[in-house]
């Protein structure tokens, strides 16, 4: 008997992206809601079809989205707020002015926030709950999809974000909690689940990852109660299966009740779950299946048979053999769709990965134990995948506390630093990145095809940079930026450039909505061979004489927004590459170049989930990669970095501790806490919290921003105050732009006045 196997989700922005070009193309007008739906269907279809052909078991439906699961489950349970339930537009058309705001004819909303969706980097819409909100079903996606599946011959798993997790990722503006919306929450499920039973649904699939998070007495009680409460409502139902499913981590602080609750499948994840084997041997429910999560629905590359298979004996320990299902540690949503779209990469290097669709075979092989696909699985672990570089590792193995310390203190290099620039009060700066326009794009395109030649290129480019030195000069900015045209995405560019990192074609994941990122990949130990961004900054420096910010992708970020390795740690990688961007900071200084950003905008992404778990699996490693890459310079170099959730209150001792002279970061959409907290932990790093959000085309008028730089100096010591926006530049036009920096610069000279 083979063992049976499930998948949480599949990829569903399309193969090629159809779904981002179809919507749109629809937000613009180009065809109608009717068309969309179609490529939507389609692409259901096809991720149905690939797992049906694989032999999956428990094959999910309801994991498709058109902008994101938690938006979908607000709207199903009537969680919608009054501003876009009221506009005349279509029920798919208010789901979208929800997610990215609508500005036209019917109205004028903003979006609702968004959030990094647990340690991943995929962003969620955050549902608003106030008082008034009447928490109950009205939607139908779930039973229409179901049906969907059905006719086209698959009997899936509906999978629904569970009540916990939606109650607990909300955000409530009125005096109402969580728990005063758990009894409607638990009668909307419950009815749901009764339509999908009489759908012909056998199985449902609540997912919840938020029990991997610290659960707090209260949050377990929460958690407890909705679902005592609505499985013993499903539980009228005789013939509705439920799976209570996990992943992202193990869930200790609520072990006990998941498996005490009834449920008759329970998901846990046995590749980020550090503890979940722990838990298991505590012991688990007789007749209950186990849908083990073995494969890892985060990576890229082919599972080892002979390692995953030494896991599920260890778990056949603990549960009978019969109850264990093979399956992915979590949605495969955060994986690309196929290697088999990759024609650049050699065989040597692509018989290495698995992608969604080559993850469906893992699952099933590992299932059916087939022999041959052991051995050829284990032939593809016995050799070493690559070659240590010597030169790389002696260079690692040479470091010392030396080269994590820079010197002097960061205040005596601010003395220094004083005189070297003569800043005014109140310096103006931006992040680096100007609008990324058609042309821009083109020119990059144009490139990359070979269609224009590399001077052609260059020159294109150096005319950029040239344009938008003097804009920014004419606008008054005191230190000016290059405005990074050469690059298309902050990671992908320098991993193009350093050693050690493959590039796909089109291993498109999903970050928010219809935006997607192509991670690259660490393959090998990382060094740089060459300058990579000295030209493009010596130029920029050539065109000012006020001081050229060099701009650079530290090693947290490159390493959180890659694929990394897993056979050697997180740790060694993020110093390597380190020592990579280590060699480009000092040819910048070599080179002229007085002021270096290093950008870490990632840094707080892959914090852990668990408190316990942030110094010692994470900060002790990812502090020092980023004091490595600065520690050198001279102490009249001036080091930024940036970083864009300003959600760190609790680690601003560490944000402190990576010894930046300038810290700038999003900071206009949130509240004031954080500059409770710099004030409290008598943060010493110069910042710039930003002055307003660059994610909209709104221009902020000069009073909103003298007004945020009073709540600013009201906290944070005033000579320790930088003015510039929230984050890059990229996304937005340029006449909002250039109308934007005009008000910011009024708005620091009316500050300096003041004074
Ligand atoms: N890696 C990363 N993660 C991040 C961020 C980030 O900046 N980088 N920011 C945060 C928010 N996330 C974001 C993720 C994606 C995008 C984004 O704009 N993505 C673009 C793709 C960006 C890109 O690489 N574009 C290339 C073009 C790539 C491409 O498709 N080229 C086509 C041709 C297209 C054409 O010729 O017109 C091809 O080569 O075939 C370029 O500009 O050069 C998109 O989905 O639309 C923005 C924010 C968090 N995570
Ligand atoms: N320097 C980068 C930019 O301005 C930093 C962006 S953080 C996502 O675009
Ligand atoms: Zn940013």
């Amino acid at each position: 008997m083979s063992i049976k196997t499930s998948v949480i989700g599949f990829p569903r922005i399309g193969k090629n992206r159809e779904l981002k070009f179809a919507s749109e193309k629809f937000f613009k007008g180009d065809i109608s809601e009717a068309e969309l739906q179609k490529v939507a269907a389609e692409i259901r279809q096809y991720g149905w079809q690939k797992q049906k052909a694989a032999g999956i078991d428990f094959i999910p439906s309801n994991d498709f989205s058109f902008y994101d699961n938690v938006l979908d489950t607000a709207f199903l349970l009537n969680v919608i707020p009054e501003r876009y339930s009221s506009l005349e537009l279509s029920t798919l058309e208010k789901y979208f002015a929800a997610a990215h705001g609508y500005q036209g004819a019917k109205g004028d909303v903003k979006a609702l926030p968004m959030k990094k969706w647990f340690n991943t980097n995929y962003h969620y819409i955050v549902p608003e709950i106030d008082d008034a909100t009447d928490l109950k079903l009205v939607g139908k996606k779930p039973v229409e999809e179901f049906n969907e599946a059905k006719s086209a011959g698959i009997e899936s798993v509906p999978t629904l974000i569970g009540a916990y997790t939606f109650l607990r990722l909300a955000r409530y503006n009125g005096n109402k909690k969580a728990k005063d919306f758990a009894a409607a929450a638990v009668n909307a499920y419950a009815e749901l689940a009764e339509k999908l039973a009489t759908a012909g649904a056998k199985w449902i699939s609540f997912a919840e990852p938020a029990l991997v998070f610290d659960v707090t007495a209260e949050e377990r009680e929460l958690f407890k109660t909705i679902y005592a409460e609505l499985l013993r409502k499903i539980g009228e139902k005789k013939n509705l299966k439920i799976a209570l499913q996990s992943y992202f981590g193990d869930i200790r602080d609520v072990y006990q009740d998941v498996t005490a609750l009834g449920f008759d499948a329970i998901g846990l994840d046995f590749v980020e779950g550090l503890k979940s084997l722990e838990l298991l041997k505590t012991g688990f429910p007789k007749d209950t299946l186990l849908l083990a999560g073995v494969v890892n629905g985060k990576n890229i590359w082919r599972a080892d048979y002979a390692q995953k298979n030494a896991i599920l004996a260890e778990i056949k320990k603990y549960v009978a053999a019969e109850n264990v299902v093979v399956g992915t540690s979590c949605s495969l949503l955060h994986v690309p769709y196929t290697v088999a779209a990759e024609q650049k990469l050699s065989a040597d290097i692509l018989k290495h990965f698995a992608f969604a669709e080559e993850k469906l075979v893992e699952i099933a092989e590992l299932a059916s134990a087939d022999a041959d696909a052991l051995a050829k699985n284990k032939a593809l672990f016995a050799t070493a995948r690559v070659q240590a570089n010597a030169k790389v590792q002696a260079e690692l193995a040479a470091l010392t506390a030396a080269d994590f310390e820079r010197k002097p203190s960061r205040l005596d290099r601010r003395e220094v630093q004083k005189a070297e620039f003569k800043l005014p009060a109140f310096p103006t700066t931006t992040i680096g990145s100007f609008p990324q326009t058609a042309e821009v794009r083109a020119n990059r395109a144009a490139f990359r095809k070979g269609e224009i030649s590399k001077e052609q290129y260059v020159a294109f480019n150096q005319k950029k940079i040239a344009e938008c030195i003097k804009l920014q000069e004419e606008i008054g900015l005191d230190v000016i930026v290059h405005g990074e045209f050469e690059r298309n995405d902050m990671v992908e560019y320098f991993g193009s450039k350093i050693d050690g990192f493959v590039f796909t074609q089109n291993a498109w994941v999903q970050s928010y909505g219809t935006r997607c990122v192509k991670p690259p990949v660490v393959w090998g130990d990382v060094s740089r061979s060459a300058p990579i961004t000295v030209e493009w900054s010596v130029f920029a420096q050539s065109c000012t004489k006020k001081p050229v910010k060099g701009m650079l992708t530290g090693p947290v970020t490159i390493l959180n927004w890659s694929f990394p390795r897993e056979d050697i740690s997180l740790k060694t990688q993020a110093q390597e590459i380190g020592l990579a961007i280590r060699d480009e900071v000092l040819d910048l200084e070599k080179n002229g170049i007085r002021i270096i950003q290093i950008d870490e905008a990632a840094l707080r992404e892959k914090l852990p989930l668990r408190k316990s778990d942030w110094h010692k699996e994470y900060l002790d490693w990812a502090i020092p990669a980023f004091r490595l890459v600065h520690a050198k310079v001279k102490p009249e170099t001036q080091i930024h970095t940036h970083m864009c959730y300003s959600e760190f209150n609790d680690i601003v001792r560490d944000i402190d501790n990576m010894d930046a002279d300038v810290i700038t970061f999003e900071a206009s959409r949130s509240d004031l806490k954080l500059l409770d907290a710099l004030n409290d932990a008598k943060f010493e790093t110069q910042v710039g919290p930003g002055v307003y959000d660059i994610h909209s085309p709104r221009v902020p008028s000069e009073q909103e921003i003298v007004d945020a730089l009073h709540k600013i100096i009201a906290k944070v010591p005033q000579q320790n105050v930088w003015v510039n926006p929230d984050c890059g530049l990229k996304t937005r036009g340029e006449t909002e732009t250039t109308a934007s920096l005009k008000n910011l610069v009024a708005a620091a000279k009316k500050l300096r006045e003041e004074k």
